[in-house]
Order: C-alpha cells, then structure tokens, then sequence
C-alpha cells in the first residue's frame, strides 16, 4: 500500500510553502478530502457501519485518509478523524445521527465538567496516533501527514449546545452569564487540545491544523478571550516541544481580525475561508503562509465561474507563500471530474 516508491532528495512542497516558500504552481489539499464525494469512502464507510466506528478503526481510518491521495496525489495528507474526537474522550456522550450531524449531551454547569477528564482521554488519542502510524506507513516521505484538532472556542460551542448552531445562543450565554463555568471549559479544551496536537506530532504528522470554525460573530474582546488567547496558548505548548512542525490555524469568518490573530497566537499559516477578501488575505502574506480560500459551491458548480476564481486566487496569492485549499469543506455531491479539473488548473 505504499504510495510513494522513493524518498524525495527535496523537502515536500507544502512543508516547504509553509516554512515560507512561494511557488508558482502551489501545493494543493481540500479540506475533507476523504469524504462522501468519493465512492470508495462511502464503501468503507457502510463497511464501519458508523462515522465514529470509521474514526476508531485505525486500519479504515488509514485507508479513508490515503485515498484522496491514490485518486489525486494532493500534496498532503490529513488523517481522517473529527474535531469532536476531543470532548468524546473526555468523557461527554457523542452520537452522529445519519443525515443530523453531532448530538453531544450538553455540558452547562461545572457539575457536568467535572465528569469528564484529560486523563481519561489519553486512551482514545492512542487510537489517533496508531491511525496516524499505520497512515504514515502507506504515505512513505513523499506527502506529509497533516494533524488537527479543534480550536477551544469551536469544540466548547458544540459541547454547550449539544449540536450545530446558527447563533451561538447557548455557548454565548453561557460565556456571559457563568464565565467561571466557560472559561474551565476553555482551559479543560487547551489542555486536553495541547496533549493530543504534541501526541500526534510524535506519531509523525508534520504539519497541524486548528480549526476554529465558529470563530466568526465574536465581540473584539471576546474573540481575545475566547478565540486569540486559548489558541496562542496551545500554539505555545506544542512549540516548546515541536518547533519545527508548522501551525496551520483557520479562524473561519474572521477575516476582519486575521491581522491580530496572526500577530498574537503564532500560528505559521493561517487558513482563510471563502468570504475573506484577497487583498486582505495577501495582507498577511509577509507575516505567514495562507492557505484557501475557493468557494466549495464553486467546485461543486465547476465549469468557467470555477475556473476563473481559481486564476484569480492564484494571481493574488501564489506570488507569496501559498497553499491552494477550498475555504471550508468540499461537499458530498461534489462531482470528480470538477476536482480533476480543478487540479489540472492549480498545477498548471
Ligand atoms: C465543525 C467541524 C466538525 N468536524 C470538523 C469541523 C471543523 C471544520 C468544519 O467547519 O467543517 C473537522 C473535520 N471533520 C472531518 C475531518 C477529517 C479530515 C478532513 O478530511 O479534512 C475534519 C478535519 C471528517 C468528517 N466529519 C464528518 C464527516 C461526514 C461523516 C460521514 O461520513 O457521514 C466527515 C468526513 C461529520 C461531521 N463532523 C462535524 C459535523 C458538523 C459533521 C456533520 C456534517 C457532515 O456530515 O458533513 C463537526
């Protein structure tokens, strides 16, 4: 199963992009490349019988995460898991209802926090990690293994709510009326989120993601709180044993406050979403590498308005260190021929 036949006498392109290298023809990944669009995920995935079987099944969790790059050969990995991975092996109750998304049991007062425990969830990180291994061996040198977790602001929202949400309303009033009770959350998640990231650099991912989907709709203040400040401190943890593996962080619908976010939370490349302008991505460019920020609708959608969005983004951002990525997950009716196409325009 091993993909790449020789060690590459150069370092892979999207380490090297993201240690602040500029190519003309960028690296390239989609976010939730091993998904539903690809018929031999949907075969693994009844196979697993559920999502989260498929998350604790390293062997299936390894061949999920390496068929994207048989299919496509995109210039990283990243290994098939979910952001709430986390509060599940702290202890909280954690479903995923077909055709629903995630229930979790909410967590609304310390009584509830105080059953769950980062101890508790050395165990189900082991799984990751061995996921990792056995991914690593498939990939041989030649593509690197990105690893991830959620950003404490993004899972804590969806341990208060229990689901996905359109507003916020539980997580937020919660934040403002117990802020004791939110910010232990906080604290729980940037400990627990600090092991796991250290945990999954040693397994052999070489580059990591923090995915702050929510980060979006935040007060200036509390996006300090709740978005810079729990993400630096995570960043400062794995640094100290990892310097050398870069940081990924993608604080999504927050384009307004990427400069400060860059500035204070020392993540090496910042993902941007879709709705965030290109002179303001560019912005950043002299401080880290960027990476997004294509439409999904418009891989979906495909055709000319794809390919003349995807010229645009790399006019504006390939000059500077860049990796090409969608600006939030590629949709499960996505069609193949829309990403092979999108591929042949990346590389040109
Ligand atoms: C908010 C969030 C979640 N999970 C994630 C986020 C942050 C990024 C984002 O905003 O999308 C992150 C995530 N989820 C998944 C990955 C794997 C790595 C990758 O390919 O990018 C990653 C990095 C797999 C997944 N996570 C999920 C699937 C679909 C599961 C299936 O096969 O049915 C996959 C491939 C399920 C999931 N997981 C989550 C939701 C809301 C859902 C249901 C919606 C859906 O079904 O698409 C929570």
């Amino acid at each position: 199963m091993n993909i790449a036949a020789e060690t590459p006498k150069t370092e892979p392109k999207f380490l090297a992009a993201l240690k602040g290298t500029a190519h003309k023809a960028p690296p390239m990944w989609l976010m939730r490349q091993a998904g539903r669009y690809l018929a031999e995920y949907r075969e693994v995935r009844s196979q697993a019988g559920s999502f989260l079987n498929l998350c604790y099944n390293p062997e299936l969790a390894a061949e999920v995460t390496l068929q994207p790059i048989r299919r496509f050969d995109f210039d990283a990995a990243i290994i098939f898991s979910d952001i709430l991975v986390v509060p599940h092996a702290l202890g909280q109750h954690l479903e995923f209802r077909e055709g629903e998304g995630p229930h979790l049991d909410p967590i609304t007062s310390l009584a509830d926090l105080s059953k769950l425990s980062v101890e508790k969830a050395k165990s189900t990180f082991s799984i990751v990690y061995e996921a990792i291994d056995r991914t690593i061996s498939g990939l041989g040198d030649r593509t690197p293994l990105i690893g991830f977790c959620g950003a404490p602001w993004t899972v804590a929202s969806y341990m208060v709510e229990g689901h996905g949400s359109s507003d916020y309303r539980a997580a937020k009033l919660l934040a403002y009326r117990e802020p004791e009770t939110f910010k232990a959350i906080l604290d729980m998640l940037v400990e627990a989120s600090a092991m796991y990231l250290i945990g999954q650099a040693n397994a052999g991912a070489r580059a990591l993601q923090i995915f702050d989907s929510w980060a979006s709709a935040l007060a200036d203040n509390d996006f300090d709180a709740f978005v810079i400040e729990p993400t630096a401190e995570i960043v400062k943890r794995v640094k100290a044993v990892h310097p050398n593996v870069p940081i990924i962080g993608f604080p999504r619908g927050a384009s307004p406050k990427y400069a400060d976010y860059v500035a204070r939370t020392g993540v090496d490349a910042l993902g941007c979403d879709t709705a965030a302008p290109l002179p303001t991505i560019a912005a950043q460019q002299d401080k880290v590498t960027v990476q997004g920020n294509l439409d999904p609708l418009l891989l979906l959608a495909g055709g000319d308005a794809m390919d003349r969005r995807v010229n645009a983004i790399l006019e504006a951002l390939a000059p500077k260190p860049y990796v090409f990525n969608l600006g939030h997950g590629i949709l499960p009716d996505t069609p193949i021929e829309h990403v092979e196409r999108l591929i042949r325009t990346v590389r040109g």
